[in-house]
């Protein structure tokens, strides 16, 4: 079974249906990319996964537990799938530790103590050990974000949605984030991931999706849909990103 089955999904904002029934399955331990155009609806069903916008109509399973838009639902869904976005959104007056600790304390109620060995144990894993008390402003973009993967997997998800983590980021920071990101993919971890990294995307991911106009317009792996593109549109797409 599928760690994530999304199910002829569908989702307007107004009269503009931006999703407009998409099917992807994403198997425990798969790493999935996907790319696209500005607009054609990849961050929106990265968010409709983690429950941040709910679905019109279709249905996304996660860990065979069907996604329904209330608040206790959600709150065991983001157990489930942790989602690291474009801006770190780290808490300025907390150290980088209290950052991690903070979740696992409020949403788990895991005891501060075992919450401080855990964020000790995640920071140590995204190359951070030495800046458990570092705060935000003392910290680089890359460095920031690897905080916010940190805080992430302290709450030990099944999945993890990844969306643009490295756009905010100077081209100098981004390959710490991704070299990190590289490291959780050879571990197991199951990832779903927007990304305009088109080299990671290659290297990486197990199958690329391309998303064109709110559907799933090509889906293989990444040798089949980088070098043998069947559609114009993605040939045009990757001649403009490749
Ligand atoms: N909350 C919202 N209200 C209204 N329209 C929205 C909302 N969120 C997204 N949209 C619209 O939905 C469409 C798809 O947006 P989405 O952010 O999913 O695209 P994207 O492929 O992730 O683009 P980008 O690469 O620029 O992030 C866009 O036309 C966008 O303007």
């Amino acid at each position: 079974m599928s760690l994530i089955a999304i199910t002829e999904v569908r989702k307007r904002f107004g009269a503009v249906e931006v999703l407009k029934g998409i099917n992807l399955d994403v198997d425990r331990g798969e790493v999935v990319c996907i790319i696209g155009r500005s607009g054609s609806g990849k961050s929106t069903l990265l968010r409709c996964v983690n429950g941040l916008e709910t679905i019109d109509d279709g249905s996304i399973m996660v860990a065979g537990a069907q996604l329904v838009p209330d608040a206790i639902h959600l709150k065991a869904l983001r157990l489930k799938v942790g989602m690291i976005f474009q801006q770190f959104n780290l808490f300025p007056h907390l150290s980088a530790g209290a950052n991690v600790m903070l979740s696992q304390m409020v949403v788990k109620k895991t005891p501060k103590q075992e919450a401080e060995a855990m964020a000790r144990r995640m920071l140590e894993r995204v190359g951070l050990a030495e800046k458990f008390h570092a705060y935000p402003d003392q910290l680089s973009g890359g460095q920031q974000q690897r905080v916010a993967i940190a805080r992430a997997l302290a709450m030990q998800p099944l999945a993890l949605l990844c969306d643009e983590i490295t756009s905010a980021l100077d081209p100098e920071l981004v390959a710490e984030v991704l070299a990190v990101v590289r490291e959780l993919a050879a571990e197991g971890m199951t990832l779903l991931m927007v990304t305009h990294e088109m080299r990671f995307a290659r290297e990486v991911c197990d199958r690329v999706v391309f998303m064109h106009q709110g559907r799933v317009h090509e889906i293989g792996p990444p040798a089949e849909l980088f070098d043998h593109p069947r559609t114009p549109e993605l040939r045009q797409f990757l001649g403009a990103h490749g």
